[in-house]
């Protein structure tokens, strides 16, 4: 599902932050993306998101190679994908209900299947009571759970969580963690960068590391115990 072929990315100052990447990914797998500050675990999302493009190699993502879609078409390569970010990027001036109905709209969903939807969904993450709250007025293992709900309400087949649990303390954490391993046993793939060893060593998962931009270790979790 996930194919990265010695695959480089350069930035536009010569920093080399991501060097001969080999990496593939099945359908369903939930993968934990590890290293230091700087390894490059944000880049490596960026290219799946294709926000940067790869410099050198290949990358194919749900059967289509990154580098031949074209910019009028990345919007719709997107919807493939569901996105959980460490802040959250939630609309302030929204309620819970509109952060996730809003991402239904802009692809344009059947009106009359978008209610039904985002109050399951919102059941699902456990925040429907909260669904015309603001996100002013709710924890931060809250607006994790919204966040969860508006990258899963349109069915993605990939959901990338850059450091999703960053900013929760580790009870909110392994809320966090069991909705979308949920999430994961319906096939849904999970790739979740994360610096949280407790969650590493209570989620037993594949772990990737990455140390200045070269794959160091990919191994189940009984194996990378024996490291950490
Ligand atoms: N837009 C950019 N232009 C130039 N260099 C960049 C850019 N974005 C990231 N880098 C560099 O690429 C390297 C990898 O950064 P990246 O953000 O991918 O690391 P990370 O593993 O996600 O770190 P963290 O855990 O701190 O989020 C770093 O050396 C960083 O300075």
């Amino acid at each position: 599902m996930i194919k990265f072929t010695n695959v480089d990315k350069i930035y536009n100052d010569g920093n080399k932050s991501l060097d001969n990447i080999n990496l593939g990914i099945k359908q369903g797998e939930f993968v934990f993306l590890v290293g230091p500050s700087g390894a490059g675990k944000s880049t490596l999302f960026k290219l799946l998101t294709r926000e940067e493009k790869i410099s050198a190699g290949r990358l194919s993502v749900v059967g289509q190679e990154i580098t031949k879609i074209k910019p009028n078409k990345i919007h719709k390569y997107r919807r493939h994908l569901g996105i959980v970010f460490q802040d959250f990027k939630l609309l302030k001036e929204k309620t819970v209900f509109e952060n996730v109905e809003i991402a239904m709209r802009v692809v344009g969903a059947n009106p009359k299947d978008i209610r039904p939807r985002v109050l399951e969904i919102l059941h699902k993450v456990g925040i429907a009571d909260k669904h015309n709250k603001y996100p002013s007025e709710l924890s931060g293992g809250e607006c994790q759970r919204v966040c969860i709900a508006r990258a899963i309400v349109n069915k993605p087949a990939i959901i990338i969580a850059d450091e999703c649990t960053g900013n929760l303390d580790i009870y909110n954490s392994i809320g966090i963690l069991n909705i979308l391993n949920d999430i994961n046993a319906e096939g849904v793939t999970v790739i979740m960068a994360t610096h949280d060893i407790e969650i590493l060593k209570l989620f037993p998962k594949r772990v990737i590391e990455i140390q200045k931009g070269k794959i160091v270790k990919d191994t189940k979790r009984d194996l990378y115990e024996i490291n950490v």
